[in-house]
């Protein structure tokens, strides 16, 4: 009996320690697995984690890539890129109130294509979005033959750039002053002046309708008026009043050196009124004006000038002996004088509005130059300086 016990009781330890065995190998399985799967979620969260860093930086990079890239107006397609334009061969044009100004040839496009790129400079601090919402309104109203349309833009933190078209055949200062005296000048004849002061009249009351801010232009001057490959007039540089900051817009804009600016800080639409008989002044007499002489170049301040020739009785010398010999269009230069005398009012209110200007200009009737004899050296033709006197002394008024 006892015998039969043992032998039971050790099958049963048997049993017992092969049961346990089986259990703490199984219990020994299960941790490894378990450590093994912890093992495994740790690294797929790191592989995860690693890709949602790698997104990023991708994403971050395509942001700083699309900040490198030059926006051009109106959803077109990148012709060139900002890299083109530094390679290309440049020619600096100048430095206005703006910046630097250059001409840069770009290559391949069967043949050269110019543009012009301005580096913007002395600006208010402007986020991206504010400066894009600037330039977006710039391209949306250019719609106009006479003004200068925006090609692209760029912006960054340390460099903004606008890119234009190029005028081939220069700038209104140069066209009325350049080569003066010189046997390569081509004359400016009344009827190519007259052309101009419509045109740009036009342009200014299209901005005067469409574009916002104080002064839509705010800085209308001869250089400003370019003339493209067929000789149409473009007015540049409009609507970027509002991006220059106040002390550097007073000191060299033209609309700010109104006489209302000059005494109580105020400009307006009317500023640009005044700027635009400025201009009229130096179309018709080829004297430099002291609002808009470029740096290095002695001005006169036009209206008061014209105002003591008439006084002082020597007004037939207002007009630039280039078209005061034009006998045939002695009435419409004396018309355009009194536009110019009405913009340049001292009191803004007095002035017209550019859409009276325009109907005005219009009006003038262009004259058949063939008709002309050359006066020059003439001193019996006296027609400008009899009439001249009356119209300028008396009513000014369009
Ligand atoms: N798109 C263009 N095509 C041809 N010439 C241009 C063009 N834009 C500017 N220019 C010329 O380049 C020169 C420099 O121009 P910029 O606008 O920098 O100065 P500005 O007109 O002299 O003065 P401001 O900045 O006060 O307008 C000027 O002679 C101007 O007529």
């Amino acid at each position: 009996m006892f015998l039969i016990f043992d032998f039971v009781g050790l099958v049963a330890v048997m049993l017992l320690f092969i049961l346990y065995y089986k259990k703490a190998k199984k219990l020994k399985e299960m941790i490894k697995n378990m450590q093994k799967d912890l093992k495994e979620d740790g690294e797929e969260a790191e592989a995860e984690a690693e890709a949602e860093e790698r997104v990023v930086v991708v994403e971050e990079k395509r942001e700083e890539n699309n900040k490198k890239k030059l926006i051009f107006m109106g959803g077109v397609e990148a012709e060139f890129e900002l890299n083109d334009l530094f390679k290309a061969p440049a020619e600096g044009l100048g430095k206005g109130i703006f910046g630097n100004t250059y001409k840069a040839k770009l290559e391949g496009y069967m043949g050269v294509k110019s543009v012009v790129v301005k580096r913007l400079r002395d600006l208010k601090p402007l986020s991206n979005e504010e400066f894009t919402k600037q330039v977006n309104m710039i391209h949306e109203h250019h719609n106009h033959p006479n003004l200068l349309p925006l090609l692209a833009y760029y912006y960054s933190k340390d460099e903004k750039l606008l890119v234009y078209k190029y005028a081939e055949n220069g700038n209104l200062f140069n066209r009325i002053h350049g080569e003066k005296s010189s046997k390569d000048r081509i004359p400016f004849r009344w009827s190519s002046r007259l052309s101009v002061a419509r045109d740009v009249a036009r342009a200014l009351e299209y901005l005067h309708i469409n574009i916002g801010g104080i002064v839509p232009h705010g800085n209308l001057k001869s250089t400003n008026i370019l003339l493209d490959e067929h000789e149409t007039v473009v007015v540049s540089d409009y609507g970027l009043s509002s991006l220059v900051a106040l002390p550097i817009a007073s000191q060299r804009m033209v609309s700010y050196k109104s006489p209302e600016y000059q005494s109580n800080k105020r400009v307006s639409r009317k500023s640009d009124v005044w700027s635009y008989g400025c201009l009229l002044l130096e179309l018709l007499t080829s004297r430099v004006s002291v609002h808009s002489a470029p740096p290095g170049i002695n001005g006169v301040d036009l209206s008061t000038w014209v105002h003591r020739a008439v006084r002082e009785e020597w007004t037939a010398e207002i007009f630039d002996p280039e078209i005061s010999k034009q006998r045939h269009a002695c009435h419409g230069m004396l018309k355009l004088l009194q536009i110019a005398l009405h913009c340049c009012d001292k009191s803004p209110e007095k002035r017209p509005k550019m859409t009276e200007v325009v109907r005005v200009v219009e009006n003038i009737k262009v004259v058949d130059e063939s008709e002309d004899e050359d006066l020059s050296g003439d001193p019996s033709d006296d027609s400008l300086s009899i009439t001249a006197p009356a119209m300028v002394a008396g009513d000014q008024r369009l």
